[in-house]
């Protein structure tokens, strides 16, 4: 799913079900003044006009799919950082509480609503669960309820819910009373209180008709990073004549639709560009999804039409979502420490560039237009007098606008930030495996020997070790240890288990034909050009050609290989390089390459130097000890993007790794980093093994 985090207010339309007849379609008395049509699926026609929003379900939509359309999307925005609401807005008995699932009565799956579904994925997602020990979890996640009843803030969770958040017990408002969130017990648990505490009533329109805005507000703490995810279920506007209401209904009445009133008074002032909004779930910088809910009864068409225009109003609000301050300071600071390192991810993509397949697409977004608020809120009047065929008329218009509404689709790009979101994440992920797969195609490429006997590269020309890029060195382990050929035995403990860095998912599998399991400098050309695909685990074969390489050293016979360049270097037919010798730098990559991205790559070339590392236990020691610090360095400075080169790292440990380094500054040691909480079962053996810093030297 391609989530957009800037896209700042999303706005929907929910169909009510009819009042009388449930969900039989439509009645015989009255009839419906809602279309709906397949081949705009955005789009509704109310009374023969024509509006479009970003989505439009009608009455059999279900709870499920109003929720993986419309409100998932916000919910992975909320745990990346941004604060977010989600709200109710439409006519009393238009189904508002039910859609939001404020109410714990009806639980069934079928009609479980949004606010449950929610905090499943939410506490799926951050791994909270209340049945295994927590020390996986991503951070804490509480809830709020309260309710806004008479123009008065109450905490539904209070001991006291008859005591007004504002009065003078409490001098500011607080936000009401937060329960930690372990399970969907402790959600049902406080909406059976809040339920319990709210206030509703019976009315004409409604047997349980609430009379007070409610807010649940899911608050996401991870380390300092604080987001909010609010759940908002307005009080129904009302016509006090429809209503019957006399008396105290009669008074609420009135104070709901001054609430409401208020409401779109501060969507006119965010529509007007205006930032400083004392609502906390309404601002500027608060990502917006709107439900409004309509009825299909003809008698209901004027508050219908009112709703409909409070949508097309809300469209137009500007809106900036933002990350929360924390998040921003910590990226300040994640920027600050590695401010070379946006030169280095040029260096990365353009070496990518080089590497990859015209194909592989490993573009920046570009920047984000103008209005993004302007799309998607325009209708289309079909002139009542204009019949007969006013339905064919619509479908045309209808048509128009799916074209057009695809056209603006294309004209509103997404921010140019690159943050640690989770959309980056769905991005980087995809970006990655066609990166792989694009190595791979290049790998079996190189691997036909005509190819090489026409264009041999230079030796000049190849990347050195210390000068290859994060990913390169990383796609260049793996076709080392493809070639299979170049190998050591690890001649101590430290390393018995040390292929698996070979064998990571970079890996495809290559055996060599016709030459012995350790070459010598002067066959590993022909070898290269002689590898083959094989299948099988890479690990046990790298195991036997181990114990036959630990037969030939104990025996005295040090037929390591040369480094790959040296290879190619001699194949070329110019002179090898010396073994292990560090890369020239040249200025001119000096430049290209931050600090930090020499950092990296000499890190990584550390790795690389096992594959020929010498004998003597002693100067191996040194040498991982030097690989553990260079590696632990390049954790504290590598981006989210380069921390997935590393194998057993994808995006959300990369993305994990990040938050915990803004926590604690930077990491001390290699214990602190396999005690963080990201690491899940055996990931951190896993991953300690693949970089090879799994023992203490
Ligand atoms: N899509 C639906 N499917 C099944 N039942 C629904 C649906 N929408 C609403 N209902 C039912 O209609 C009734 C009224 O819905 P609900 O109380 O959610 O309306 P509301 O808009 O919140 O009203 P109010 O503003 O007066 O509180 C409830 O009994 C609810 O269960």
């Amino acid at each position: 799913m391609n989530i957009n985090m800037k896209e700042s207010v999303v706005v929907a339309v929910r169909e009510a079900p009819y009042r009388n007849t449930g969900m039989q379609g439509i009645n015989d008395i009255e009839r419906s003044v809602l279309e709906f049509s397949r081949e705009c699926p955005k789009a509704v026609i109310v009374d023969g006009t024509v509006y479009s929003f970003d989505h439009s379900f009608d009455s059999k939509v279900s709870q499920e799919q109003l929720y993986r359309t419309l409100i998932h999307p916000l919910v992975l925005k909320a745990l990346a950082g941004y604060d977010c609401t989600a709200m109710a807005y439409g006519q009393t008995g238009t189904g508002k509480s039910y859609s939001m699932g404020m109410s714990a009565e009806r639980m069934s799956e079928e009609h479980v609503g949004i606010v449950p579904r929610c905090l499943k994925d939410i506490l799926k997602y951050m791994n909270i669960n209340d049945q295994k020990e927590n020390h996986a979890a991503m951070g804490e996640v509480f809830a709020s309820f309260i309710e806004v009843y008479n123009e008065k803030a109450y905490d539904l969770l209070a001991v006291d819910v008859n005591e007004p958040l504002t009065s003078r017990t409490h001098p500011r408002f607080t936000g009401g009373t937060c329960m930690p969130m372990k399970s969907q017990k402790d959600l049902l648990q406080i909406l059976m209180l809040g339920t319990k505490n709210r206030h509703v009533r019976a009315t004409n329109m409604n047997n349980n008709s609430s009379r007070s805005h409610a807010i649940v507000t899911i608050h996401i703490q991870q380390g300092f990073q604080h987001s909010r995810l609010n759940i908002i279920d307005l009080a129904g506007s009302e016509s006090v004549r429809r209503t019957g209401n006399e008396g105290v209904a009669r008074a609420e009445g009135v104070f709901i639709n001054m609430g409401l009133m208020g409401i779109n008074k501060v969507m006119a002032s965010l529509s007007a560009g205006r930032s400083l909004i004392p609502y906390p779930s309404l601002n500027s910088q608060c990502s917006l999804t709107l439900l409004v809910c309509i009825s299909p009864h003809a008698s209901d068409l004027n508050e219908t039409l009112s709703t409909i225009r409070f949508a097309k109003n809300a469209k137009q609000m500007k809106i900036t979502p933002q990350l929360s301050q924390q998040i921003q300071q910590m990226q300040e600071m994640h920027q600050n420490r590695s401010s070379a390192q946006t030169t280095s991810n040029q260096s990365i993509t353009q070496n990518l560039g080089r590497l990859l397949p015209n194909s592989v697409n490993i573009r920046r977004r570009p920047p984000l237009s103008s209005n993004p608020g302007a799309r998607n809120s325009f209708s289309i009047s079909i002139p009542p007098g204009a019949q007969p065929n006013s339905r064919k008329r619509a479908r045309r218009a209808q048509n128009a606008l799916l074209s057009s509404s695809d056209e603006s689709d294309t004209g509103v790009a997404p921010t140019g930030v690159i943050s640690p979101t989770v959309a980056e994440f769905l991005k980087l992920k995809k970006e990655y495996a066609e990166l792989q797969r694009g190595l791979r195609e290049l790998r079996e490429q190189r691997a036909q020997p005509e190819v090489q006997a026409e264009e041999p590269p230079l030796a000049a020309e190849r990347p050195q070790p210390s000068q290859l890029t994060f990913r390169e060195f990383n796609s260049d382990l793996s076709s080392i240890a493809e070639e299979g050929d170049a190998i050591p035995p690890p001649p101590f403990r430290i390393f018995t288990s040390s292929p698996t860095i070979y064998n990571n998912q970079n890996a495809g599998l290559l055996r060599m034909s016709g030459v012995s399991s350790a070459p010598t400098a002067s066959s590993s050309g022909a070898a290269v050009a002689a590898a083959e695909p094989m299948p099988g685990r890479l690990s046990t074969r790298l195991n036997s050609r181990q114990a036959q390489l630990i037969q030939d050293i104990t025996n005295g016979q040090d037929q390591r290989p040369l480094r790959r360049s040296s290879r190619i270097a001699s194949q070329s037919g110019g002179p090898p390089t010396e073994r292990n010798e560090p890369a020239e730098r040249t200025e001119g990559n000096e430049r290209a390459e931050g600090p930090s991205q020499l950092r990296a790559t000499s890190a990584l070339a550390a790795i690389g130097e096992r594959f020929t590392m010498d004998s003597t236990v002693g100067s191996q020691r040194a040498r991982l000890s030097k690989h553990r610090a260079e590696l632990l360095s390049l954790l504290n400075t590598a981006s989210v993007k380069d921390l997935q080169a590393l194998p057993q790292i994808g995006p959300k440990t990369a993305m994990a790794l990040i938050m915990q380094r803004s926590v604690l500054g930077h990491f001390r040691n290699w214990k602190q980093v396999e005690k963080l909480p990201i690491w899940k079962d055996i990931s951190w053996s896993r991953f300690a093994k693949a970089v090879c810093i799994e023992i203490d030297p």
